[in-house]
């Protein structure tokens, strides 16, 4: 776990109702806020709630899904923290789950099996993700969105033309989660550097499908001198990682443990964000203008109270990272223009 999570967890832990320190002083009271996962009894789902039910920032837990939500919330619901829980199960249900829902986070849909890429789940989960954006548009339509079912590279333009249609669309406040590039990309790096990887940063930009992953570690910190050789297969791992666990997984699925953590970081720096924390940076898929051919990419962005405050620039890349940036072009328009093919159907 990240330090500064942990640090979540242990507070949320040790925290009173009246916001008191393990010392006994007296903090900032801290502001209501509502998540919603949707997706929330799936292998994603059921770890994700957990680790959003341990963070001090969210107040009430709305856990969605079109079976199996009332026991996944009353099982969470008996953790000694701050948020009260509740399980919504069925369509009749979403607007409730929904309603007043400050952070929704997506995890709703098919996973992977051998063989397969993530582009071959659009004709399943493009459907449900319509849907569910449908109905944040009209039950919480300000919430921050973290769509993390794939493929990733076109639900988001999926999601931004529902909202368009609906006339709800803000483009700061609709992300595609990535964190997971992010989060290998740090591990990976931290193995091969022999640096701590608690002390690790790495940029992954782009998208999150294979050549579309690109981790940037020219600008790893803290700074390494790697070979060529070992920053290409430390690229290539990071952009197959997906595809390292679902073979690993064997037909059982995609990662859902690695990515409850990322989704729960993600989350967290939304709902920092939101609280007006200062200087929350991570890296998200969200509508853009850094490369004039793709709409949507992935890049650090400054989260703030009303979503995405800044895209950041790309910073200077290496001549290989600026090869793979070529490369990832062409696959991640398709992906983009399907999406918005599909919704505005
Ligand atoms: N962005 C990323 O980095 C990343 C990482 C891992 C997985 N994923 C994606 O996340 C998705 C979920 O993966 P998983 O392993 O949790 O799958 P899963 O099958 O274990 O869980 C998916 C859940 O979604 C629910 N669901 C289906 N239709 C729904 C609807 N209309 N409304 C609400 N819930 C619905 C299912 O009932 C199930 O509980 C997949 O598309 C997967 O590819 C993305
Ligand atoms: O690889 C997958 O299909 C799931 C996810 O996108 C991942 O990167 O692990």
């Amino acid at each position: 776990m990240r330090p500064s999570m942990f640090r979540s967890v242990q507070s949320a832990v040790s925290r009173t109702s009246s916001h008191l320190t393990r010392r006994g002083y007296a903090t900032e009271p801290v502001p209501e806020r509502k998540v919603a996962i949707l997706g929330a009894a799936g292998g994603i789902g059921q770890p994700l709630s957990l680790l959003m039910k341990l963070n001090p920032l969210v107040s009430t837990l709305s856990l969605y899904d079109i079976a199996g939500t009332p026991g996944v919330a009353a099982d969470v619901s008996h953790i000694n923290s701050r948020s009260e829980v509740t399980g919504y199960a069925g369509e009749e249900e979403l607007g409730k789950a929904l309603e007043g829902a400050d952070v929704v986070i997506i995890p709703a849909g098919v996973p992977r099996k051998p063989g397969m890429t993530r582009d071959d789940l659009f004709n399943i989960n493009a459907g449900i993700v319509k849907s569910l954006a449908t109905a944040i548009s009209k039950y919480c339509p300000h919430a921050l969105v973290n769509m993390i079912s794939n493929p990733v590279n076109s639900t988001v333009p999926i999601a931004a033309e529902v909202f368009k249609k609906a006339g709800t669309y803000d483009e700061k406040r609709l992300f595609g989660v990535t964190t997971l590039d992010v989060v290998r990309a740090k591990t990976f790096y931290a193995g091969k550097a022999k640096v701590p990887v608690a002390d690790v940063n790495v940029p992954v930009i782009g998208g999150h499908a294979g050549v579309t992953i690109l981790p940037l570690f020219s600008q790893a910190t803290p700074q390494a001198n790697l070979d060529d050789d070992v920053i290409k297969a430390l690229t290539a791992r990071t952009q197959d990682g997906g595809t390292e666990v679902v073979t690993a997984k064997a037909g059982k699925g995609s990662a859902t443990l690695s990515m409850a953590y990322a989704g729960a970081i993600f989350a967290d720096a939304c709902l920092k964000g939101l609280n007006g924390v200062p200087d929350v940076i991570e890296c998200s898929y969200v509508q853009s203008n850094l490369i004039a051919e793709l709409p949507f990419f992935a890049s650090k962005v400054r989260i703030g109270k009303n979503g995405v405050e800044e895209i950041l620039g790309l910073g200077s890349l290496s001549d290989f990272e600026q090869q793979g940036l070529e490369n990832l072009k062409a696959e991640l328009k398709s992906s983009i223009e399907k999406g918005i093919k599909f919704a505005s159907q």
